[in-house]
C-alpha cells in the first residue's frame, strides 16, 4: 500500500488503470467522466486530492482528441483542488508522431483527394471515389497556384496566406518576356536541390522566408539585364510545408499549462520529443517485454530467428533486441525512387539481409494502419522467410488494420496493451497482447518514492 498517492483513470483504458492499481495495492480514485449534450467534456473528481501526488492514466489510442481533452481537464481539476504533484501517465503518447512535421511515409500529410485531382489514384478515378495521396495538400505554393482549382476551393484564410507567399505569376511563367533563371525555391527538382543546399534542409519559417527573399533578389537581378533562359517546367516540391501545424509542441505546452508536473510514457516514436518539455519525462522501453516474448514464446529463436526492422527509423530499436539476444539482423529499406519492379506493392521496399528459411521477427514501435508490417511480411515471405512475427509496442490498429492483418502474410502480431486491445484481440486470432500494467505500476511506485527509474531499463 503506497501512501499519499491517488491514481485516477481516464476513459481511454479502464483495464490498464485497474491493472496498475492492483499492482500498487490501491483502488482507483472516484472520478466522474462524461459529456454534456453539446459534446463538451465533463470531469468531476469525487474525492479529495489535497496535498496528494496524483497519477492520471490516459492513453493515446481510440478517440484520441476526446481523451486528450479529458486528460487536460482532469489535470487542471487536480491542480485547482490543491494536488501536490500531478503526473500524467500516457502509455501511448498522443500526437507523438507529430513531434516535428506530420508523419507519413514520404514526409507530407496523407490527404484524401478526389478522382482526377493530382494524386488521386487511377482506381479512385475509375471508381469515382476519393483516393489517398502522400502529396502535401494544399500543394506547396508555387507561381500561379492561386488560380488553380484546388486552392480556389480551399479556405479563404489559407488562400490569403499562400497568396502572400507566392511569387509573381507573370514573372515565373515568363509572361511579358521575362523569366527568371532560378525562379522559385519550391519548384522543380533542380530548384529543390538548390533550396536544400542553401538551407541545411531546414523547414523553419525563417529559413523558408529567407530562401524566398533570396529568390526574389535573384529575380530582380534578372530584371536588370542578364541573359535569361526559359525556366524548367515547374513541379511542386515536397518538403516545404510552412503552413502545416507542428502539433507536438502544442501538445507538450498544453500538458504543461494544464499543470502537469511529470510525464511517464513508453516508447516515444521520437525520443527527442522529451526535449519539448521543461518538466521530467520518463520514457519507458517496451523492448524488454518484446524481448522476453521472443525468448519464451518463439521456438528456436536463436538458431532460426532473425530480427527485422521494417524501416531505417526503427533500426536502433531492433538492433538493440538483436544484440541482446545474439540474433542476426535484417533491414527493410524503403526505396523512394521509381523502379522497374513489376510487383508494385513491394516496389518501394528492399530487404537488406538474409531471412531465407528463417523465422523473421519484425520489431517496431507502433502499428497504426498496419500497412508497414503487412507489406513487410509480404516481402519477407517472398524472400523465403518461413514464419513472420510482428512485435510492436503500441497496437494503434486504426481503420481496417485488423482486416489487413487477418488477410496478410503475418503469422502472429504481438502488441502490448498500452492501448486497450480487448476488442482487437476478440476480432483477430493472430493478435497476442502483452501486459504493461506492471511496468507502469513499478514506474509510478519508483517516481513516487524518488527511486531510480533507470533500473527499469536494465532488467532482463
Ligand atoms: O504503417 P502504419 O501501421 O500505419 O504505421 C506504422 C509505422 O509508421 C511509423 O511512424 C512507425 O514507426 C511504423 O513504422
Amino acid at each position: 500500500m503506497v501512501r499519499n498517492m491517488v491514481v485516477l483513470g481516464g476513459s481511454s483504458h479502464p483495464h490498464l488503470t485497474e491493472a496498475i492499481c492492483n499492482h500498487l495495492g490501491i483502488p482507483p480514485a472516484k472520478i466522474l467522466l462524461g459529456k454534456f449534450s453539446v459534446g463538451e467534456t465533463r470531469v468531476e473528481i469525487q474525492e479529495s486530492v489535497r496535498g496528494k501526488d496524483v497519477y492520471i492514466i490516459q492513453s493515446g489510442g481510440g478517440k484520441v482528441n476526446d481523451h486528450f481533452m479529458e486528460l487536460l481537464i482532469t489535470i487542471s481539476a487536480c491542480k485547482t483542488a490543491s494536488a501536490k504533484k500531478v503526473t500524467a501517465v500516457l502509455p501511448l503518447f498522443p500526437y507523438s508522431r507529430q513531434s516535428d512535421i506530420p508523419y507519413n511515409k514520404v514526409g507530407a500529410p496523407l490527404a484524401r483527394v478526389g478522382p482526377g485531382q493530382p494524386g488521386g489514384s487511377a482506381a479512385a478515378a475509375a471508381g469515382g471515389k476519393p483516393g489517398y495521396t502522400f502529396d502535401s495538400r494544399p500543394q506547396t505554393p508555387y507561381p500561379g497556384q492561386a488560380e488553380s482549382a484546388g486552392l480556389a476551393n480551399g479556405s479563404d484564410m489559407l488562400h490569403r496566406q499562400l497568396g502572400r507567399l507566392q511569387l509573381d505569376h507573370r514573372h515565373a511563367n515568363g509572361v511579358n518576356g521575362i523569366a527568371p533563371t532560378r525562379q522559385s525555391t519550391c519548384g522543380s527538382e533542380d530548384n529543390s536541390n538548390f533550396a536544400n543546399n542553401n538551407s541545411s534542409s531546414s523547414n523553419s519559417a525563417n529559413s523558408s522566408t529567407k530562401r524566398r527573399s533570396d529568390t526574389q533578389d535573384s529575380e530582380t537581378s534578372n530584371h536588370s539585364g542578364s541573359p535569361l533562359t526559359k525556366p524548367p517546367n515547374f513541379t511542386p516540391q515536397r518538403g516545404y510545408r510552412q503552413w502545416v501545424a507542428q502539433a507536438g509542441t502544442l501538445v507538450a505546452d498544453l500538458l504543461t499549462c494544464a499543470g502537469t508536473d511529470h510525464v511517464i510514457t513508453m516508447d516515444l516514436h521520437d525520443p527527442q520529443y522529451q526535449g519539448f518539455f521543461d518538466i521530467p519525462v520518463d520514457n519507458l522501453y517496451g523492448r524488454h517485454l518484446l524481448r522476453r516474448y521472443i525468448q519464451y514464446k518463439i521456438p528456436n529463436f536463436r538458431e532460426k530467428g532473425v530480427i527485422v526492422s521494417p524501416d531505417a527509423g526503427g533500426a536502433k530499436r531492433a538492433t538493440a533486441i538483436a544484440d541482446a539476444l545474439g540474433m542476426p539482423f535484417a533491414l527493410i529499406h524503403k526505396e523512394r525512387r521509381p523502379t522497374q519492379i513489376s510487383d508494385r506493392q513491394n516496389a518501394t521496399m528492399m530487404l537488406v539481409g538474409d531471412v531465407s528459411e528463417r523465422t523473421a521477427i519484425l520489431v517496431d514501435d507502433l502499428a497504426d494502419t498496419s500497412n508497414t508490417i503487412t507489406r513487410a511480411a509480404k516481402l519477407l515471405k517472398k524472400e523465403g522467410a518461413q514464419l513472420v512475427y510482428a512485435l510492436v509496442t503500441h497496437g494503434v490498429l486504426s481503420g481496417d488494420a485488423i482486416e489487413r492483418i487477418k488477410a496478410s502474410a503475418l503469422d502472429k502480431v504481438v502488441v502490448t496493451n498500452s492501448i486497450d486491445q480487448t476488442e482487437n484481440a476478440r476480432r483477430c486470432a493472430k493478435l497476442e497482447v502483452l501486459e504493461v500494467g506492471n511496468v507502469f505500476a513499478e514506474a509510478i511506485r519508483r517516481v513516487h518514492y524518488g527511486e531510480s527509474i533507470s533500473v527499469l531499463f536494465n532488467y532482463d
